[in-house]
């Protein structure tokens, strides 16, 4: 189970990286992309068919260029879409240097009024793929409505250009194909079209949805632009017997871009709290832990909240964990829980959306069955997500996310980071993810990026890590791998 049925065009992009990232090329995969585009290509086309392949300067015209390679044996043309020097990435130069050098007929032409088709038997569309936006520009504009004009049998790839992967919109003027050959998995859209359309398999590892590597981060996208709110505010409601969970979750929140952290705390500790880190904006509560009297003010506060980490340092008192209960009985908003919180979430009837973060102790005192090997433990957790009607975030050598439908698997980290504390460095990077995204990516980013911040810390020092170290490596694992 990974992403859903049909990929959007950033989720592409994502399992394009995970690829990269574990190991397969993008050039490997417009290799298998373009190959398969002439298995269907040689399926529609007699063999002294004439066919017009038209590319684009990205990688979907790229995917053409390996197929017309591969269609030696007709009798074919490929118009280029602009100049090779427009040519947006360097897989797809190489395609067209390599063709160039060969005996295929190329051409390429810049200004829309040039192109003209030689009545051909079969036009291949590859011209745009997901990487469309907005209305057809020139010289595609032209260009598809010569095709929608021509009498050929029109192949598009990967979706007929004009089809938007992510909305699923078509765009005025878009190709209408006789058959289109989609690469990896079906596109929003597609099914719409009335015409048959071939899945082909392009050889992306089966990990790159189903493992969360380095093209997940990009889901974080801080546009220069932004102003303070964007990244959303976080409220961490901790402390008690403990005073450095809820500071190091506040802490950890701020690294991952929440614009502001606030950290609810009981009064007694409030002091020792805020002297963590000035950054930190301390509300206190009365006494010397989470009770009942302060649940109302807390869901007044939670509510001026993007999000709300429960649990750091709270502690598992009789009193408190019937705070959390009546404080998740009204909460309607986001929720990480974390530590002894969790002990009441399987008996809460709540309308908050909630991401649980148990270690594999914690997952079997929720109800949830632990197993040694991590493809069991996964079935499980989604087992219990499903149940709970949550996200559960399990901690482990290989941490597992769940919502219930879609299950994946973060590797990064290491046994250092068994350390106290890495538990509320990662509550606090989920909570900050979670006031911008999904709760099933925010968990997933949330596992990666704190893996990851552990392993830059042992790369660098090599053990003996305590969890504060994860802070001011959390950036960099955020932004400074970026695929
Ligand atoms: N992600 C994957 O798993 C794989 C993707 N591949 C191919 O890569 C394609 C995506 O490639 P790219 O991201 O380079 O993007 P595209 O090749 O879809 O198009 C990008 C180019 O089109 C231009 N463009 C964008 N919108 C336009 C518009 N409205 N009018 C006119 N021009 C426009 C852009 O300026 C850019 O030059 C996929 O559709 C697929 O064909 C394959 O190589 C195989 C693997
Ligand atoms: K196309």
């Amino acid at each position: 189970m990974t992403f859903g049925s049909e990929l959007t065009g950033r989720e592409i992009a994502i399992v394009d990286a995970n690829a990269a990232a574990l190991g397969v090329t993008r050039k490997q995969l417009m290799e298998s992309a373009g190959n398969a585009a002439a298995g269907v290509i040689r399926d529609v086309a007699d063999a002294d068919d004439r066919i017009e392949i038209v590319a684009g300067r990205g990688n979907n015209g790229g995917d053409a260029l390996v197929a017309a390679r591969f269609l030696g044996a007709y009798d074919c043309r490929v118009t280029l879409l602009g100049d090779p020097d427009d040519i947006g990435t360097d897989i797809a130069r190489e395609n067209w240097d390599a063709l160039e050098r060969s005996t295929v007929e190329t051409r390429t032409i810049g200004d829309s009024t040039a192109f003209d088709l030689s009545d051909p038997d079969v036009i291949v569309d590859a011209m745009l793929g997901t990487g469309i936006s907005g209305a057809l520009r020139e010289p595609v504009a032209t260009a598809a409505g010569a095709i929608n004009e021509a009498d050929a049998t029109v192949v598009s790839l990967d979706v007929p250009s004009g089809l938007d992967a992510s909305t699923a919109a078509l765009a005025d003027g878009a190709v209408r194909p006789d058959r289109v050959v989609t690469f990896h998995k079906p596109k929003p859209g597609l099914s719409e079209l009335g015409v048959p359309v071939d899945v082909a398999d392009i050889g992306v590892p089966p990990g790159a949805e189903y493992f969360v590597e380095r093209g997940d981060l990009l889901r974080l996208s801080r546009p220069a632009d932004s102003h303070k709110g964007d990244f959303g505010e976080v409220l961490v409601i901790g402390g008690g017997p403990y005073t450095g969970a809820p500071a190091l979750a506040a802490q950890s929140a701020l690294r991952s871009g929440a614009d502001l952290v606030r950290v609810a705390v009981p009064a007694a500790i409030a002091d020792e709290v805020q002297g963590y880190s000035e950054d930190l904006i301390v509300r206190p509560f009365d006494g010397t832990q989470l009770t009942e009297p302060a649940v109302d003010p807390l869901l007044d506060l939670a509510a001026d909240h993007d999000s709300v980490v429960l649990g750091p340092g709270l502690g598992a008192g009789e009193a408190t964990l019937s705070a959390v209960e009546a404080f998740l009985a009204d909460f309607e908003g986001t929720a990480v829980v974390d530590a002894d919180a969790l002990r009441v979430v399987p008996d809460v009837e709540t309308e908050a959306t909630l991401i649980c973060t148990p270690h594999r102790g914690e997952f079997e005192r929720m109800g949830g069955q632990d197993a040694a090997d991590w493809e069991t433990r996964a079935e499980n957790v989604a087992e219990l997500a499903a149940e709970l009607g949550m996200t559960l975030l399990v901690k482990g050598p290989a941490d597992i996310i769940s919502d219930g439908k879609s299950t994946r698997v973060s590797r990064t980290g290491n046994p250092g980071m068994t350390v106290g504390g890495t538990g509320d460095v990662l509550a606090g990077v989920t909570g900050a993810l979670a006031a911008t995204l999904d709760p099933h990516p925010a968990a997933s980013l949330g596992a990666y990026v704190t893996g990851r911040a552990g392993d830059l810390v042992v790369e660098e020092r090599g053990y003996g890590l305590v969890a504060s170290d994860l802070l001011d490596r959390v950036p960099t694992a955020m932004w400074d791998e970026q695929p």
